[in-house]
């Protein structure tokens, strides 16, 4: 990792979805005790506290179509993308804490105020690829990767005032097992890339990222990691909203993460989907937070 500093940005958002309760997200990470975890590893940590986000919005009051709360997730988006871009412009590393998969969004626009070239790792169950037409749910945490790329409602791809964010040849899948059709045309029309469940049990976790780490090495000129705990199996991570059975397991993730460190590539990087209703005693916080301990170079010898 290149930066010595660590900011942590928690973002209490729920809005991008309809299960209550991942809002509690950045206080059940920092609870599994992200700082302490981090600071043993030597960096040092800054705790810039949490975005605010504005209230859920009645069915009866929403403006648009298949777009839950879409006003309210794009002012927290604004406000996390320059909270991102500031702590990017202080030379540390952002780490986003959240909330549902929606502040992708922010953090995406943000970091590509600094980063022509962003790659992006999703490590993820789903693709989040949707739009108001293709989402089966109107849940806008379907729908991240999508207007990062530019795709969607213009107040979802137009955050931080330039769109695309990112460019889909700088795109990698990890983890992918459940896609609606729009998102499945989506990924053949831009050529993204995508290890699926199939991918991981075929090849091995250990390929598939150094065939990524390969794939994103040279075109990029920096690599987010957006790292949904949906991405692993059920049984690991139970605390997520969409749980997907036939996951990544804990094993194969801390694998993937130890090669990123190992990569140096990372500049930045969220851990999502955490909701601690739906958890047993915090597992999944926990999960996330040993993760994050593999990826700032955690050995055990
Ligand atoms: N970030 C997530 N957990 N996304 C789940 C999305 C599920 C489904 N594809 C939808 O659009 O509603
Ligand atoms: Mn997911
Ligand atoms: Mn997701």
């Amino acid at each position: 990792m290149a930066a010595e500093k660590i900011n942590i940005i928690g973002v209490p958002m729920d809005l991008g979805q309809t299960r209550r309760g991942v809002d509690m997200g950045p206080s059940a990470i920092r609870y599994a005790g992200v700082v302490e975890r981090l600071e043993n590893l030597h960096f040092t940590i800054e705790d810039s506290g949490d975005i605010k986000i504005g209230k859920r919005e009645k069915a009866m009051e929403e403006p648009l179509y298949n777009l839950k709360n879409l006003k309210a997730v794009s002012e927290a988006s604004e406000l996390l993308a320059s909270k991102v871009d500031e702590v990017i412009k202080t030379g540390a590393f952002p780490l986003v804490l959240g909330g549902d998969h929606s502040i992708a969004i922010g953090t995406l626009a943000g970091l590509a105020k600094n980063y022509k070239n962003l790659g992006v790792i999703w490590y993820d169950a789903h693709g989040d690829l949707n739009t108001a037409d293709t989402s089966p749910s109107g849940n806008i945490h379907g729908m991240p990767l999508a207007a990062s790329l530019g795709i969607g409602d213009e107040s979802l791809t137009g955050i931080a005032g330039f769109s695309p964010k990112i460019k889909p040849e700088n795109v990698v899948i990890i983890g992918a097992r459940s896609l609606d059709e729009g998102e499945r045309e989506l990924i053949k029309e831009k050529g993204i890339r995508v290890y699926t469940m199939h991918e991981v049990d075929r090849l091995g976790m250990t390929r598939i990222m150094e065939e990524t780490i390969e794939y994103l090495k040279d075109r990029t000129d920096g690599v987010h990691l957006s790292l949904d705990l949906d991405g692993l199996d059920p049984h690991d991570a139970p605390g997520v909203g969409t749980p997907v059975i036939g996951g990544i397991s804990y094993r194969e993730s801390h694998l993937a993460m130890e090669m990123l460190a190992e990569s140096e590539m990372i500049t930045s990087a969220e851990f999502v989907e955490v909701n601690p209703i739906l958890d047993e005693r915090n597992k999944t916080a926990s999960v996330a937070v040993a993760l994050m301990g593999s990826l700032f170079g955690e050995k055990l010898l």
